[in-house]
């Protein structure tokens, strides 16, 4: 059960009068979010999903929201915002933020093949590529600083060897961020949490990439490293999956190609990536937040994908 703020047909009613979607018809919770309150809605117009945010403000969302409608508008297969009678995309439902987006068609590909990985990299280019001239800065709020404030957190909570490979890495990672190559990598909007739950598929047709609300500006390879890091893995162990990760580097450097100093980054970033989903489960593992972690994710899968980054070869990007 992940609907924190119940919705009846009833209340609905008058609510949507607001927007251009004619009468709502039928509501349903979606049970597997862990965030917000999802919901489908069924409409004159069609059927659309309804999110009630219950940690993001006023004032943060319309980031995430305009971000998807100037993505939508450019043909970036994402959820389309829907903007009320007054232009706004976010409008309080039950004292909280509340928002209305397209319905994508499918569902997530969780055993995904290299025609997938394809699928993913290409339309991750043209993201990137698409939110070039997206006019709202916000910084990634899971990047180093945070990666900073939240270490003391959860180091009294780990083995003395753990403490170690996490001081260590966040160490390196600070280091790499005041490198010349670090300052040269492409930079600008980016999702930074492309997991396959995040991707919807109908078949072998991606119908879109969903749930925003990590995005920020970051480094584009650092998204890439994320994506790779879930899609081209064997789960049970994390090691990468050659044909499925040059699947996916392939299609994307074939939309935006990869630059030098990108290539010399991979591997650190491909550690970044790893680090901030450790450390962001450890931290929901040991300090979990009141009803919205059900079940928290496990820390040591990408404890290991870490160790992997650090010691093995990766694939190299596509030269240039
Ligand atoms: N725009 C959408 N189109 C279709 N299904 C969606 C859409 N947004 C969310 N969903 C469904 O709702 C579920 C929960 O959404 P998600 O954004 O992951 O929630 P949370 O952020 O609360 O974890 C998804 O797994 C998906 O099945
Ligand atoms: N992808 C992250 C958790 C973020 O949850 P989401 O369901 O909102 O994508 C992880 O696996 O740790």
């Amino acid at each position: 059960m992940a609907v924190f703020t119940p919705v009846s047909l009833e209340d609905l009613g008058p609510w949507m009068q607001q927007f251009p979607l004619g009468k709502a018809l039928d509501i349903k919770g979606i049970a597997s979010g862990i965030e917000n309150s999802n919901f489908f809605i069924n409409t004159e117009a069609g059927e659309f999903v309804l999110t009630i945010f219950e940690n993001l403000s006023f004032e943060q969302l319309p980031f995430y929201l305009k971000l998807m409608r100037h993505l939508a508008d450019r043909g970036v297969l994402v959820p389309a915002p829907i903007a009320n009678d007054q232009g706004e995309l976010v409008v309080a439902l039950h004292g909280k933020p509340a928002a209305i987006v397209s319905k994508l068609e499918g569902s997530s590909q969780m055993t995904p093949q290299p025609v997938h990985c394809a699928a993913v990299g290409s339309m991750l280019a043209r993201m990137h590529l698409a939110a070039q001239d997206f006019n709202i800065a916000q910084p990634n709020l899971r990047s180093l600083d945070w990666w900073h404030a939240t270490t003391p957190k959860v180091l009294p909570f780990l083995s003395d060897e753990l403490q170690h490979l996490l001081r260590a890495e966040v160490h390196f990672q600070d280091a790499f961020d005041s490198t010349p190559i670090y300052r040269a990598l492409p930079t600008g909007p980016v999702h930074a949490d492309l997991f396959r739950n995040n991707v919807m598929f109908d078949g072998e047709r991606l119908t879109g990439f969903f749930d925003f609300y990590f995005a920020g500006c970051d480094t584009w390879i650092f998204d890439v490293a994320v994506t790779v890091n879930d899609w081209c893995i064997d789960v049970a162990t994390g090691v990468l999956d050659e044909e499925r990760v040059l699947a996916m580097l392939n299609a994307y450097h074939a939309v935006r190609p990869f630059t030098k100093e990108e290539c010399i980054a991979w591997q650190p970033m491909l550690r970044a990536a790893a680090l901030r989903f450790w450390l962001s489960r450890l931290y929901d593992f040991y300090q979990p937040r009141d009803a919205e972690m059900l079940t928290p994710h496990d820390p040591a899968h990408f404890e290991r994908i870490l160790r992997l980054r650090e010691s093995g070869q990766v694939p190299a990007l596509p030269a240039v």
